[in-house]
């Protein structure tokens, strides 16, 4: 923009002509504005309304739960936070202790672990003056109070679980918090995709459990899926969400599944960017096409940044890694689809993204943000490919981003058939606040329609054809309906999804 007001002050410049240009680049800007803007009034109304109408709408579209006995108007009010707990103090418990003391809620941080401890002290210290150096005001450090003893979690109303994503842990842990925590204190799990219930099961009070699912850098990015379990009262649905707006953040009310929302869309995403690499791409490639389409981060790079470790526990609770997985399986194959175990094999050398220094890029060290590309993961890429004799091949940045953005796509309309979010809009809202997900572009389900339905479904069927071992490029059935029924406005697409579900 500046060179441009510079040729514009140029006594040859054409004004006109400039003048085109320069509202040629702020148009993407002021469209971004526009759809944040309208993503957050459809959000913005109170957390109870929210979860309210969440309740109903899943009950009635997607009968996969009930309405929580006695639900009423009433007992679905939030209650007020007076003081919080957060439980693990990795990546994530350090910037959600942040967000919460930002809010001015005093704080207890648990890490059970003395040495872990100290360093998560420095962490969250060093990022709340930063941020004060940015923003002129006192530190808020008096309302933090670090511990090794998850007894102190019992002056807590509200109690955030953020360790590692391992079930098993997690239910011990939660186990323990219902023993010592407060009767009616809110237990609230931090997790990628784990499931809810499961958690909530684990507790005396299966009604107070709800899901707080942050997203990397947690005190940085603005969205906030709250899990609706299916044990969970209304009011603590209510509370998490009220909690989210008080953080400043878009709460997002949304089912429980594997991944939930975000990154139940962003599985075949990042799958198909593994395969990409399989195929001849390199990570810088991918990662272009998807930072030229908008994205502030590529799909590795973001991986990078939120930890490679996080997707491999998950797949490992999953048993789709780890050892004796592949016995009787083809060769990149599992489960007789395609698997591409590159990020798994990355993990296995203790290459997790920026906190240990290396993964798909090479960092500064343990906790650099600085990406270069690194000559090791490209002659591992070339090692991987000669041995399972896969032909490296030209990617073209249509094929990478069409593949990565169209299967993600693809499963936010399967997330809409199975009701897990209320409408296109709470996707767009969780990709543009959550992922990057650039806003002048509207969000995936936006875009989708952006780009015509009908274009979306015949390259995904196109795509399909040529990958016969990826179910997810096979397009879903509701949006070949969509397509059949003329493809609809966004705001219409609730009627045909209704219609669907009257059908079955
Ligand atoms: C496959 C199945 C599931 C697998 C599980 C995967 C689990 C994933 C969980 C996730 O959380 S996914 C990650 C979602 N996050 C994103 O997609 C982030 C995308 N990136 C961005 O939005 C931006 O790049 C950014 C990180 C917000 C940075 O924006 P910008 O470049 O404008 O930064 P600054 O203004 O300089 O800084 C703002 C703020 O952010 C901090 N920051 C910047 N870069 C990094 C980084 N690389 N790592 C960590 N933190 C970063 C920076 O320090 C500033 O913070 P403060 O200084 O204000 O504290």
């Amino acid at each position: 923009m500046a060179r441009v007001r510079q040729r514009a002050r140029g006594a040859m410049a054409p004004v006109a002509c400039v003048q085109a240009v320069q509202a040629a680049a702020t148009l993407p800007y002021k469209q971004g504005m526009q759809r944040e803007r309208e993503l957050m009034d459809t959000l913005f109304q109170s957390a109870q309304a929210r979860a309210m109408q969440y309740c109903f709408f899943s009950q009635r579209a997607a009968g996969k739960w009930s309405m929580p006995s006695g639900a009423s108007w009433e007992n679905s009010k939030p209650r007020p936070v007076h003081r919080a707990a957060v439980v693990g103090l990795g990546t994530m418990g350090r910037g959600i202790a942040v967000s919460l003391v930002r809010a001015g809620i005093p704080v207890v941080a648990v890490e059970m672990d003395a040495k872990q401890l100290e360093v998560a002290r420095q962490a969250v210290t060093a990022i709340l003056k930063r941020g004060v150096q940015k923003a002129g005001q006192e530190p808020p450090l008096e309302l933090l109070r670090f511990s090794v003893d998850l007894r102190d979690v019992r002056e807590a109303d509200l109690i955030i679980e953020a360790v590692f994503e391992d079930m098993g842990l997690k239910e011990r842990v939660f186990k323990e918090l219902s023993s010592v925590c407060q009767p009616d204190a809110l237990l609230c799990t931090n997790t990628s995709g784990l499931d809810v219930d499961r958690l909530a099961a684990a507790t005396r009070r299966p009604e107070l459990v709800v899901g707080m699912h942050f997203f990397a850098p947690a005190h940085v990015m603005k969205l906030l899926e709250v899990i609706y379990g299916p044990r969970s009262s209304p009011a603590a649905v209510a509370t998490a969400m009220q909690l989210g707006k008080r953080l400043g953040k878009v709460s997002v009310a949304v089912g429980n599944c594997p991944g939930f929302v975000g990154n139940r869309m962003l599985k075949p995403y990042m799958e198909q960017a593994g395969f990409l690499l399989e195929e001849g791409a390199t990570p810088e490639q991918v990662d272009r096409a998807l930072e030229e389409f908008g994205f502030p981060m590529g799909a590795f790079r973001m991986s990078d940044l939120a930890g490679l470790d996080v997707g491999w526990r998950g797949r490992k609770g999953l048993g789709l890694t780890g050892p004796g997985v592949t016995a009787g399986e083809l060769p990149l194959k599992r489960r007789g689809r395609r698997y591409s175990p590159l990020a798994d094999l990355l993990c296995e050398q203790g290459r997790f993204g920026q906190k240990t220094g290396r993964g798909w890029y090479l960092y500064d060290g343990p906790g650099g943000r600085a990406a270069k590309p690194d000559p090791w993961v490209l002659r591992f890429l070339e090692e991987y490919r000669s041995r399972h004799g896969l032909q490296a091949r030209p990617v073209s940045q249509q094929e990478a981003l069409e593949r990565c953005l169209y299967s993600l796509i693809n499963e936010g309309f399967r997330i809409l058939e199975d009701g897990i979010a209320a409408g296109p809009q709470d996707i767009d809202a969780i990709y543009v606040f959550g992922y990057g997900w650039p806003a002048h572009r509207g969000g995936p389900m936006f875009h989708a329609a952006a780009v015509g339905l009908s274009v979306i479904l015949e390259r995904l069927e196109h795509y399909h054809r040529a990958h016969l071992d990826i179910p997810q490029l096979q397009p879903s059935p509701l949006l070949r309906r969509l397509v059949a029924s003329g493809s609809p406005p966004l705001q219409k697409w609730r009627e045909v999804i209704r219609s669907v579900r009257s059908q079955l």
